[in-house]
């Protein structure tokens, strides 16, 4: 299988380095008209599928949103991964993982061998069991031609207490960097293993140049503008995917406006590491 990090580059040159998040929120079903049930939760996730797959290089399903509602939220999770590939868009599953090796092995397994019902092309997880812990996945996306986004600073305001705490090597999430730059060193155009940073971050002093992807979510609802990812990113822009849910999904349910919201998302990050 091709790497991850080379066929992420091709549909960035294709159809752009926009990433939409499918999310289904409980107060989005409700704004969009549905019930807070799993046939309203279906209905939400392939109608953003069937309007924004077809044009965006990557979609982030939301996990968490699917799992709420059991086995069969999970299988509708399923239906997104298959449903968004055969559209044409690189999935990126947006699920967080991480434990002990052998447990990261079932995950791999879960979600990095393509033979899985939610196997996806990459999936987001967590370093804070040691980078040495996620082993197991990396070795699936070597095989497989699969990829992996680490946290390393997140949106979120409470990351910083982890992710900016001192070791004897630097910051934490300058630790997953470090790590990351290991993983992707001499990789032609661009490697697997990508970071999370956030696109409310404000600045940063680390080096976010690992010659790997970056997934930057908070880009949109949460308050990220074009010039903070200019600002925040630098020439590690290259490589961004600046990713947006809610401000997506707030467009719906009708499908051509989903569409255009997508596709003004897209077009606002054109120009991103030019
Ligand atoms: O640091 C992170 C890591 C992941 N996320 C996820 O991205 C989306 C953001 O949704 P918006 O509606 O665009 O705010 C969501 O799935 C988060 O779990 C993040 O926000 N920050």
């Amino acid at each position: 299988m091709t790497p991850f990090g080379t066929r992420l580059a091709a549909a960035i040159e294709d159809r752009g380095r926009f990433c939409v998040g499918i999310d289904p929120h409980a107060a989005l079903l409700h704004d969009w008209g549905l019930s807070d049930d799993v046939a309203s939760l279906e209905r939400f996730a392939l109608t953003v599928v069937e309007a924004v797959a077809p044009v965006v290089g990557v979609v982030k399903p939301q996990s968490a949103f699917y799992e709420r509602f059991g086995s069969k939220g999970i299988a509708v999770l399923e239906r997104v991964v298959a449903e968004s590939r055969a559209a044409g868009a690189l999935v990126v599953m947006d699920a967080k993982r991480g434990d002990i090796g052998s447990t990261t092995q079932a995950y791999a397994d879960a979600y990095l061998d393509p033979t899985s019902p939610l196997g996806s092309d990459a999936l987001t997880v967590s370093p804070f069991l040691g980078f040495g812990s996620l082993d197991p996945m990396v070795e699936a996306c070597l095989e497989h031609g699969g990829g992996l986004f680490v946290l390393a600073l997140t949106s979120n305001k409470e990351g910083p207490e982890v992710q900016h705490a001192r070791t004897a090597d630097g910051t934490v999430a300058g630790t997953v960097l470090a790590h990351l730059r290991t993983l992707n060193a001499g990789v032609v155009p661009v490697g697997s293993f990508g970071a999370v940073v956030g696109a409310t971050i404000g600045e940063t002093a680390e080096d976010l140049d690992v010659n790997g992807p970056l997934l930057v979510p908070g880009f949109g609802a949460q308050g990220g503008t074009v010039a903070d990812l200019e600002r925040i990113l630098g020439r590690a822009a290259r490589w961004a995917l600046p990713s947006s849910s809610r401000e997506v999904l707030r467009a719906g349910p009708d499908a051509t406006a989903l569409r255009d919201a997508a596709l003004r998302g897209n077009d606002a990050v054109r120009g991103l590491g030019a």
